[in-house]
């Protein structure tokens, strides 16, 4: 896990770190441009021009390293700076010194734009030092560099995106973003993804205990961390070691939400599926998915009643294509009530429940509910378009009512009532479209069945269905439907090397 620090932490940090290490800001400094060279030169060909946007602090110190580094290595780049070298700091002015000289190094307002080309634009311009909005020449570069067609690199941060909260008028609109040890928290707003592009984090060697004297309780989620929490099963075991999940949901035209949460339990490895669906879906579901088993309300269009024996079940999710009858509202209640075990609570059920009280009352610490942020702006009644104070509410719910909470959408966030974030990793847009919510539901109920802990399906569940989003999204692009995402589960297993 990443702790995530603001932007006064981590320069504190860092100056704990030097100090306790001996070493030189510079040297950190030049850590940071060899560890963004390295990705780079994984990544891009020496046969595409590389245009540098420095400013003159440690951010514009980085570029002009990551210049002296990548032409060292044989790749064509130019610098173009923007303010003073004698305003400068000195660790910008240390790695001005060493430029070699056969690097054009030319102010930015002599930048004739008629005749610019690049292939790739990094920005270097300002980091974590932001401290107003862009005005002037910053705000010129960033306009007309975002109006470039070319490809666009961060570096540390994105020009104009604050740290740790919303931006404020126009920022730097990167492809990808190279930040250095942790993400910061503006970063990981899905309203920033425009901006910040894909995140990649580069280890500058600042190790985790330096970390320990920060207070936060919000982590960025690694693959490590998702390897740790997994249970290994071996060749003796069967099926029902995997669990006995059972899915609750569907109506008249929206069957399908329930068909593919159970879909996708059994790809994430779940034993036994039973879904409990409206009289009328008896049919379609047994003529559709052969792995599961179908049980029914009494009514035949709409859930009008709870299954019977509720505890023959490892667990049990609620809510994927339900809707929000009066009767429906009763079943639910009549669920919550009467199982113990861990669940689910999903869509229609999050619905029913913003809307009643009585039922606010029934979560436990043995649900996840899993909102996206529509459902969770009616869950909490209140406007939570800004992220800063959407996150304070996240854990401010999980707290009262005791659940883990994940908050659906690009970096998804898992709030424990312990008062822990996690951002989550993996993830692309091609999630967004229609079932992959009702796919995330299974793959965390096919978790709980299989014996983690609830925090520990959240995490697992949210980092394999953003990671099968991803290979979902690379074959199909635009065109992945909530189906493909399922069909690339089993691939989330070998991509970790998981059995
Ligand atoms: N702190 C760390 O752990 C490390 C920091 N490094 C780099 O250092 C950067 C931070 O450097 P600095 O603190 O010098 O800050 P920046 O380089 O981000 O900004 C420089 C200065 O720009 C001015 N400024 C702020 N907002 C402005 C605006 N809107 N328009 C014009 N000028 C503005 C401020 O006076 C600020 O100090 C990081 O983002 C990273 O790139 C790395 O070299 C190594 C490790
Ligand atoms: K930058």
């Amino acid at each position: 896990m990443l702790k995530i620090l603001s932007a006064r932490q981590i320069k504190s940090l860092e100056e704990s770190y030097l100090e306790e290490k001996g070493i030189l800001s510079l040297e950190l400094m030049e850590t940071a441009a060899e560890a963004f060279c390295q990705w780079y030169m994984q990544n891009f060909s020496r046969r595409q021009d590389i245009a540098i946007f420095c400013g003159t602090g440690n951010n514009g110190g980085d570029g002009i390293a990551i210049a002296r580094l990548l032409s060292r290595q044989g790749y064509p780049v130019c610098v173009y700076t923007l303010g003073d070298a004698k305003d400068g700091t000195a660790d910008y002015n240390s790695n001005l010194n060493i430029l070699p000289t056969n690097i054009v190094n030319k102010p930015f307002s002599n930048i004739d734009w008629e005749r610019f080309r690049c292939h790739v634009i990094i920005d270097a311009m300002l980091g974590i030092g932001l401290n107003k909005p862009l005005e002037g020449k910053y705000l010129d570069a960033v306009k007309k560099l975002n109006s470039q067609k070319t490809m666009r690199i961060a570096v540390d941060m994105p020009t104009g995106l604050p740290s740790d909260k919303l931006v404020d008028g126009e920022a730097f609109q990167a492809h990808y973003t190279v930040t250095f040890q942790t993400p910061k928290l503006s970063a990981l707003f899905p309203e920033h993804a425009a901006y910040v592009g894909d995140l990649v984090v580069k280890d500058i060697g600042i190790d985790g205990k330096y970390f320990n004297g920060y207070e936060s309780s919000r982590y960025f989620v690694e693959e490590k961390d998702i390897l740790e929490r997994h249970k290994i099963f071996h060749k003796a075991s069967h099926k029902g070691d995997f669990g006995k999940v059972l899915l609750v949901g569907g109506s008249k035209g929206k069957l399908g939400a329930i068909m593919l949460s159970a879909k996708a339990a059994l790809r994430t490895g779940s034993g036994l599926i039973s879904t409990f669906v409206p009289g009328f879906g008896l049919p379609i579901m047994q003529s559709s998915i052969h792995e599961v088993m179908v049980e029914t309300c009494t009514g035949n269009d709409i859930l009008d009643s709870a299954p019977e024996n509720l505890d023959r079940f490892d667990t049990i999710a609620i809510g994927p294509g339900m809707g929000t009858d009066e009767k429906t509202a009763e079943a639910l209640k009549n669920i919550l009530e009467s199982y113990k075990g861990k669940m689910v609570i999903d869509a229609d059920a999050l619905n029913i429940i913003a809307k009643r009280k009585d039922l606010k009352e029934l979560i436990t610490s043995q649900m996840i509910l899993t909102p996206h942020l529509k459902e969770f702006e009616r869950m909490v009644g209140d406007d939570v378009k800004y992220p800063e104070g959407r996150i304070e509410k996240a854990l401010e719910f999980s707290q009262t009512y005791g659940c883990v909470l994940i908050l659906k959408g690009l970096h998804s966030l898992i709030t424990t009532p312990a008062g822990i974030q996690y951002f989550n990793p993996t993830g692309s847009q091609f999630l967004a479209t229609g079932g992959t919510g009702d796919v995330l539901t299974g793959v965390v109920a096919s978790y709980l069945g299989q014996g983690y802990s609830v925090e520990n399906a959240a995490l697992c569940g949210v980092y394999h269905h953003g990671l099968a989003g991803q290979l979902a999204g690379e074959d199909q692009r635009r065109g992945t439907i909530a189906s493909d995402v399922i069909e690339k589960i089993p691939e989330t297993y070998k991509n970790l090397g998981l059995s």
